[in-house]
C-alpha cells in the first residue's frame, strides 16, 4: 500500500474528544465490561480514556504489528497473545480497544483469540468497518490518519502549493 492521497491529522484534543465520545457510546450498551484488552499500540490511548470514564481497571494488551514500514502493512506479527482466563466464553464480556481499523486484518487477527468480544476503536476505514462493533468517525479508505502521538511541528505549504493535510 502506498502513501493514500488525502490526509487526516489529529491533534490531541480531537482524539481526547473523539475517544471520550466512544466512551459514550459504550457506556449506552450497557454491557458492564469485565476487561479491556488494548492492541498495542495505538489502542494503548484510548484504552487510558476509555478505562478511566467507565471504570475499568482490568487492561490487557495483545501485541500485534503488522505496518512494519510506515504505510505499508506486511505479515501480522503476534508478539503477545491474551492472558487464559479473559479468553474464557470466547471473550464474552471483554472490550477490544483499539486506535483504527483500516483494513480489518488486526481486528480479524484478534476476534480469532476473542470472538464473542466487543470490538471497539475511535476511527474506522469502510473496509475495516465489518470487523468492528463501535466506531466513532469513519473516514475514506484514501485517507491517511496522523496521530499526535506521531506527528512534530513543522512548516505547512500553503494548499495553493500542493499542501495534502
Ligand atoms: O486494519 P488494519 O489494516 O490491520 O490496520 C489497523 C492497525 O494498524 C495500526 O497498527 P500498527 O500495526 O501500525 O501498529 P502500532 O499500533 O504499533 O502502530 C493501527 O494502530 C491498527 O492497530
Ligand atoms: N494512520 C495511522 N496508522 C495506520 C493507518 C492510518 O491511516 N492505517 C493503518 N495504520
Ligand atoms: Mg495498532
Amino acid at each position: 500500500m502506498s502513501l493514500p492521497d488525502k490526509a487526516f491529522p489529529v491533534s490531541w484534543d480531537q482524539f481526547h474528544r473523539d475517544a471520550r465520545a466512544l466512551a459514550w457510546r459504550l457506556a449506552g450498551l450497557n454491557k458492564n465490561f469485565r476487561a479491556i484488552v488494548c492492541i498495542t499500540r495505538g489502542g494503548l490511548v484510548p484504552a487510558a480514556i476509555i478505562s478511566r470514564e467507565l471504570n475499568i481497571r482490568l487492561i490487557e494488551t495483545v501485541c500485534v504489528a503488522s505496518y512494519h514500514d510506515y504505510s505499508t502493512q506486511g505479515e501480522m506479527d503476534l508478539l503477545k497473545g491474551i492472558t487464559p482466563e479473559l479468553l474464557t466464553d470466547g471473550g464474552e464480556g471483554v472490550l477490544v480497544v483499539d486506535d483504527l481499523t483500516d483494513t480489518g486484518k488486526t481486528a480479524a487477527q484478534v476476534r480469532t483469540m476473542l470472538p464473542k468480544a466487543h470490538f471497539a476503536c475511535v476511527y474506522a476505514k469502510p473496509t475495516g468497518v465489518p470487523t468492528i462493533d463501535t466506531f466513532i468517525t469513519e473516514v475514506s479508505q484514501d485517507t491517511w490518519i496522523y496521530f499526535p502521538w506521531d506527528m512534530g511541528f513543522t512548516y505547512q505549504e500553503p494548499i495553493a502549493k500542493g499542501h495534502r493535510g
